[in-house]
């Protein structure tokens, strides 16, 4: 696991569909957790060089989560643009089903770009699935947790630095992948908040314990209802319960 403090653990989706509402979480919860996750909405709505550029611009590190899945020559491009947008973006995904070609040469692209680059995440199987939906929507064989695995070690060989996954996985994925493969988790819960349409969840201390470097937490925080006391005392109430586990 990497060493960060437990609140650097906490990367908060923004997820909105406005730069104003995005910078206004920033300015709450700057200095209360480890960063900021951008996604399809916001940067839909407002382009990605804006939101990258006025998020960092207010202090907090970027993951620019846009799940590139292409043919590798239309992705390694979409990494070199990412990577061009400056070190602000700290961490980039990719679906692994878009293959080992696809994986490489989007590590390609990014070690080219320099030591400054983000960190390039596979997605492996969405929080918001289960079981019974991966086999019988998307037609998966075998275990959930062993294609995770199996997209896990293709992502790590591939030249990735980590992945994206439910906190159910951690364990066989450090099993399978070892210690230095970065594991990035949302479909995570505290108590108190509701599961939505995540389906693979687990709470904070939980998922810190299964050995996540990273949780990616959104509607917790960012929807967190006026009995939590709004977004900023959502975020104090993880980081306590990360590091009363710490
Ligand atoms: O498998 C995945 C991959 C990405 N996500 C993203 O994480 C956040 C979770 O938000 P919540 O509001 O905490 O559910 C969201 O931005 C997703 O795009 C994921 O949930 N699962």
């Amino acid at each position: 696991m990497v060493a960060v403090a437990p609140h650097e653990r906490i990367l908060v989706a923004l997820d909105v569909a406005d730069l104003a509402s995005a910078l206004a979480l920033v300015e709450q919860l700057r200095g209360q957790v480890g960063g900021f996750k951008v996604g399809m909405e916001l940067c839909t709505a407002m382009g990605v060089p804006q939101v990258v550029q006025a998020v960092a611009a207010q202090g907090g590190a970027v993951f620019l989560d846009l799940k590139f899945c292409d043919i590798p020559n239309t992705v390694a491009g979409a990494v070199r643009s990412a990577c061009a947008l400056g070190p602000a973006v700290r961490m980039l995904t990719l679906h692994c089903h878009g293959g080992a070609a696809m994986l490489r040469a989007a590590a390609e692209a990014a070690r080219a770009a320099g030591p400054q680059r983000p960190l390039l995440l596979g997605v492996t199987v969405m929080t918001s699935l289960d079981a019974a939906a991966l086999h019988a929507e998307l037609g998966v064989a075998g275990s959930l947790a062993e294609h995770v695995v199996h997209l896990a070690q293709m992502a790590q060989a591939c030249g990735l630095d980590g992945v994206v996954a439910s906190p159910h996985e951690i364990a066989a994925i450090r099993e399978a992948c070892g210690p230095d493969l970065l594991i990035v988790t949302p479909g995570v819960r505290p108590v108190w908040a509701s599961s939505g349409d995540q389906r693979r969840v687990m709470t904070p201390a939980e998922a810190v314990a299964a050995g996540s470097d990273y949780l990616v937490i959104g509607r917790p925080i960012t929807a967190a209802p006026a009995e939590v006391g709004g977004p900023h005392e959502a975020a104090l109430r993880i980081a306590a319960e990360l590091q009363a586990r710490n």
